[in-house]
């Protein structure tokens, strides 16, 4: 009886683990959005919404290195998120979805702030429960997409990273804080909760008691406290203490480098039993492991290695 109940959750996720694979696979079509017309949600419709609301840019470098730049990118507004760089963000991550050669990804805002979350005057604009559904569901689509790639990734977080801009962050898999840099989530200040999936992410990295302080009590996260509950997974060095260091962006991208460092295929394998394991329940994420690791074992980096009988001193 037990052996049969077993069995048949081990189908059930089976079947779950195939769908979720599926949406692991790095192609070229456009990926299933994670909302559909039964919530209400037309995503062509909302994207014509939100490019009513223009103003900078989402910008991305892919470079030979299999590192990606994203930019954010609208610094008269504190790089606050425009309607127009939403649109622009979901397309981003679209092309980084379809790029096989990638192994990470650094997400930074320009002119050396992070992110001021949402623009305040397209909030003000779009104030409708509906419109702000809509936005909310889009967003959180594209974020949970650029969580979900193939890429290692990192917040390099200089300046500040408010409200949207701190849920941003949470969608990387690490966040590098410059000194003096700020991570808050303001939205209580604002009357607001995260909307962009910012609060489940949350409670994943810092726990739930750390989650309900910072987000309660909208504390300002410094490096110090960032490296304490866990939100910062480094700190860079301070301009000038070590001129050898490089800009920020170097930083980041020499500390990432630790991760993406080896063939294309590994690097993604990894992040991909990573993400199973994150984000389903210890049955489907073996199914997935399992799947995963067949498409490492016997390929030629595992052959290479093999034959060279490396040692791991
Ligand atoms: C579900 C998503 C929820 C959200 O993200 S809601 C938005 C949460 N973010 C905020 O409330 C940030 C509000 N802004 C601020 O607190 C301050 O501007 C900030 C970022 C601390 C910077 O302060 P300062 O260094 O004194 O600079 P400042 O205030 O003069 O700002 C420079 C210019 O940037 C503008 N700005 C900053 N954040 C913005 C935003 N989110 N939306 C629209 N405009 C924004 C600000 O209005 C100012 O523009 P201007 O020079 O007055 O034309």
């Amino acid at each position: 009886m037990v052996l049969c109940a077993l069995n048949r959750q081990l189908l059930r996720s089976s079947s779950s683990c195939c769908v979720f694979m599926a949406r692991l696979q790095t192609s070229s079509r456009r990926r299933r959005c994670l909302y559909s017309s039964t919530h209400g949600f037309n995503q062509e419709e909302t994207r014509q919404k939100l490019r009513a609301f223009p103003g900078g840019s989402v910008d991305l470098l892919k470079q030979d290195s299999g590192v990606a730049v994203l930019t954010i990118n609208n610094p008269a507004r504190m790089n606050a998120f425009s309607g127009s760089m939403m649109v622009d963000l979901e397309e981003k991550v679209s092309q980084l979805e379809s790029w096989t050669e990638g192994k990470g990804l650094v997400v930074r805002g320009a002119a050396e702030t992070f992110c001021s979350g949402s623009d305040l005057n397209a909030v003000r604009a779009i104030s409708s429960p509906q419109d702000g559904m809509k936005m909310c569901m889009f967003m959180q689509d594209a974020l949970t997409r650029l969580l979900r790639l193939p890429l290692v990734s990192v917040a390099l977080v200089e300046g500040r990273a408010l409200g949207g801009g701190a849920e941003l962050t949470t969608a990387c898999d690490f966040r590098l804080m410059a000194p003096g840099s700020v991570i808050q989530f303001v939205h209580k200040h604002i009357g607001l909760v995260p909307g962009w999936g910012g609060a489940a992410r949350l409670v994943r990295i810092v726990g739930s008691q750390n989650a309900l302080k910072l987000l309660g009590g909208a504390v300002k996260v410094d490096p110090e406290r960032g490296l304490y509950v866990g939100l910062a997974d480094g700190v860079l060095e301070a301009d000038g203490d070590a001129p050898s260091a490089g800009t920020p962006l170097q930083q980041a991208e020499d500390w990432l480098r630790r991760y993406t460092e080896g063939p294309v295929p590994v690097i993604q394998a990894v992040k991909k039993v990573v993400l199973a394991g994150r984000e389903l329940p210890l049955l489907e994420a073996l199914q997935t492991e399992k799947e995963v690791f067949g498409t490492v074992w016997g390929a030629p980096a595992n052959l290479r290695a093999l034959a060279s009988k490396s040692k791991h001193k």
